[in-house]
């Protein structure tokens, strides 16, 4: 695999940076979770796929100690906290990249290692705000929303920090030197919103939001109810595809307004929704299925594995729990990800076998036990 050999120490965090470490994971790195411990803290990763976990007291001297001691045989640390914490605690990258100059040392935070809100406290949708980008996502006359948190947290906080770690390590081929990542969330999701920035002349953003042509304003690019309570996304902006839509509706576009008249884009839209509503999502997948009208029918979660196209891909995978999850993407031909089939670790399921293979001795190991800088949490065998 891609990344097979990359040792990677990801300290616990909450969404963004697990995402992070289960993409290093699925793609070959050995990733060790550290955890907090006592483990008593309810484990909210969710994105454990692949990972090992170490629980360490890093607020304990020995603790950070041995942190140290693993970064000095990592390749990669990704650290989720507020900046300055892990400076408070000793583990700053000026002392770490010290002793190992190769390290990547990855700082995924929501305002970044500088700037005035670089120690407040804040989630995904107040990334999302900072960066404007909240500003554009919602319907007319309603206020904006954040979708669920996929922008900041994961593809503007999570994609984008292994982005950076995967560039960094390619270019410690050559330069032989880590460096530090400062991936901020709000810069994230405001990067990934470029095309938002270069289209302003296009005449796609200049109206308000929800009145524009991909925030639902326009006819042919939204979702409609069908007869049996469903969805259809319809994304057919190119003439040619919107030929194909009007036919499929039963419609004669010599009798409608031309389709970029902004001005009938609100009755348009209710022609559409009416129309939609007569037929079932079947029916109208079966009217539209095959041909280029861009009309694909809104599946469920509990759906998507089971349509006929994701099936042909196996877009979805399945655990040894039966667990469904998306599969890594994007597909590599020669080394694609092969994801952990196993469930996620428990807090400390690995502490003894992860500082073995780091170079602790098991009297070492014995020592930190009984300092309680450490936790096992060995699973009992299924008898
Ligand atoms: C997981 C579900 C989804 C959440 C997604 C949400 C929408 C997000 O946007 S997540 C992104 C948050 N932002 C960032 O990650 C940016 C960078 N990080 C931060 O800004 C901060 O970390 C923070 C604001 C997120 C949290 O601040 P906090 O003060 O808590 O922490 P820091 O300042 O960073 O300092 C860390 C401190 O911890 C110490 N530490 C760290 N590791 C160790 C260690 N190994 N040993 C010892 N000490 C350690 C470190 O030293 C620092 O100490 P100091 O502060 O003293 O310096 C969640 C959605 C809903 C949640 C559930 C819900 O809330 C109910 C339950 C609540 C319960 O409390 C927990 C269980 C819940 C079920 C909860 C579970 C999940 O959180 C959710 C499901």
């Amino acid at each position: 695999m891609a990344l097979r050999g990359v040792r990677v120490l990801e300290l616990a965090g909450l969404a963004p940076s697990p995402l992070c470490g289960m993409i290093l994971a699925d793609f070959g790195a050995q990733v060790v979770r550290v955890d907090r411990c006592p483990r008593s803290a309810m484990n909210a990763d969710v994105q454990g796929r692949g990972k090992r976990s170490l629980a360490l007291d890093l607020k304990q001297g020995p603790g950070a100690a041995a942190l140290r001691r693993l970064c000095r045989r990592a390749d990669v640390l990704v650290e989720p906290f507020r900046h300055g914490v892990m400076e408070k605690l000793g583990l700053g990258p000026k002392v770490l990249l010290k002793e190992n100059p190769k390290l990547i040392y990855a700082r995924l935070t929501g305002f970044g290692q500088s700037g005035k809100y670089a120690k407040s406290a804040g989630h995904d949708i107040n990334y999302l705000a900072l960066s404007g980008v909240l500003s554009k996502l919602g319907r007319k006359d309603e206020n904006p929303y954040a979708p669920v948190n996929l922008l900041a947290d994961f593809a503007g906080g999570g994609v984008m920090c292994a982005m950076g770690i995967i560039m960094a390590l390619y270019e410690r081929t050559k330069s032989g030197k880590g460096q530090v990542v400062d991936a901020s969330m709000v810069e994230g999701a405001a990067y990934l919103s470029s095309f938002l920035w270069k289209s302003q002349n296009l005449g796609l953003w200049n109206r308000l939001r929800g009145e524009n042509l991909l925030d639902s304003g326009a006819p042919f690019y939204e979702t409609y109810k069908t007869l049996d309570g469903k969805f259809m996304a319809v994304g057919a902006i190119e003439p040619q595809f919107y030929e194909q839509l009007v036919k499929g509706l039963g419609l004669d576009s010599d009798k409608l307004p031309n389709q970029l008249s902004f001005s009938d884009w609100p009755e348009m839209k209710k022609m559409f929704a009416a129309i939609f509503s007569k037929k079932t999502q079947a029916e109208w997948c079966r009217i539209f299925d095959g041909i280029d009208a861009c009309v694909t029918p809104v599946l469920s979660l509990d759906e998507v594995a089971l349509h006929e196209h994701n099936k042909e891909r196996s877009s979805f995978i399945k655990n040894d729990q039966e667990e469904i999850s998306p599969r890594p993407s994007p597909l590599l031909s020669r080394t694609p990800a092969t994801p952990s089939p196993r469930r996620d670790p428990f807090i400390g399921e690995h502490t003894e076998e992860i500082l073995l293979e780091f170079g602790f001795t098991k009297e070492e190991i014995a020592k930190l036990h009984s300092e309680k800088v450490i936790e096992f949490n060995k699973p009992k065998a299924n008898l």
